[in-house]
């Protein structure tokens, strides 16, 4: 059954990582795995990393709920990127500097620090082998796997599962080729975002994904939180770094209360209407 009603979208993106926005707050639209496959298809479709829907908030918490949708189809609880654009669009929307947004993984408190440069508290990164989750009791510090020339990684989750390889120079891994074979390892029960990660400084990071059900991407919000982490704490940087993807830079700080601080760019593309087409 194809739907008729006009679906608004909005390209958006955040260094590149780039998405299709969908408001159902006014239709309650609900979006089904094969439909975001659909929009996300680069060639048959719109065409994004990851399709995210901003629908009524569930409490009175928040001022939205967002879903987040990979380019296969598959759900994420968490993205950093994308969790800047929405938040950018609701104090828009609002004409405010604030703005919360709720997920999977939790609330997530949102601030505009210039033009177009919003701050979010991307919540407590999680370090405990049930919290990435991965499949057997396992040391997140020294994860102990690997493929080539990547080995022991770091466990860490925002919400979202990451395993984050420290390497001498990223531009030599052919994450192409490893990223999907480490994606879906027997430890990580709900596969994972693969990192690989180059210390350049004690407070920057030279840093490339692989992402869960997307592939390779320019950037990865909770990659570069969940790479921040990893790196303090394997006493390879300060808890506050830069870290620069292939499509720019996001400034992360691991706080002491252990929730971890994103400052980076959005930016809005294009808007337009969804073809049905891609709705049946
Ligand atoms: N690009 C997103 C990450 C998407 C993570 C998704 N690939 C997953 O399955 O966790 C970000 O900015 O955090």
């Amino acid at each position: 059954m194809t739907d008729t009603t006009d679906h608004p979208f909005l390209k958006m993106h955040g260094l590149g990582n780039d998405f299709v926005v969908l408001d159902v707050r006014q239709s309650g639209f609900a979006l089904t795995p094969a439909m975001a496959r659909a929009i996300a298809d680069r060639r048959t479709g719109l065409g994004c990393d990851q399709v995210v829907v901003i629908e009524t908030a569930r409490s009175g918490l928040s001022d939205a709920w967002m879903s987040l949708w990979n380019a296969d189809g598959s759900v994420t609880s968490a993205c950093g990127n994308a969790t800047r654009c929405v938040a950018w669009l609701l104090m828009q929307q609002a004409g405010s500097d604030h703005a919360v947004i709720e997920t999977k993984a939790g609330l997530l408190d949102a601030e505009m620090r210039g033009d177009k440069l919003v701050a979010v508290d991307m919540g407590p990164a999680r370090l405990d082998w049930r919290e990435i989750p991965l499949a057997k009791p396992v040391d997140t510090l020294h994860m102990g796997i690997g493929i080539g020339s990547l080995t022991d990684p770091v466990g860490v989750s925002m919400g979202n599962p990451h395993a984050v390889f420290f390497v001498g120079d990223v531009a030599a891994i052919d994450l192409a080729a490893l990223g999907p074979v480490l994606e879906h390892h027997d430890l990580f029960p709900e596969r994972a975002n693969i990192e690989v990660a180059q210390v350049l400084a004690p407070d920057r990071i030279r840093m490339r994904v692989w992402e869960r059900g997307t592939g390779i991407t320019s950037a990865c919000g909770t990659g570069a939180c969940a790479t921040l982490v990893a790196a303090a704490r394997r006493g390879l940087t300060a808890r506050k770094a830069d870290v620069v993807l292939d499509g720019g830079v996001l400034t992360i700080e691991w706080l002491p209360d252990d929730h971890v601080m994103m400052t980076g760019p959005v930016a809005l593309v294009a808007e337009g209407m969804l073809d049905s087409s891609l709705l049946s």
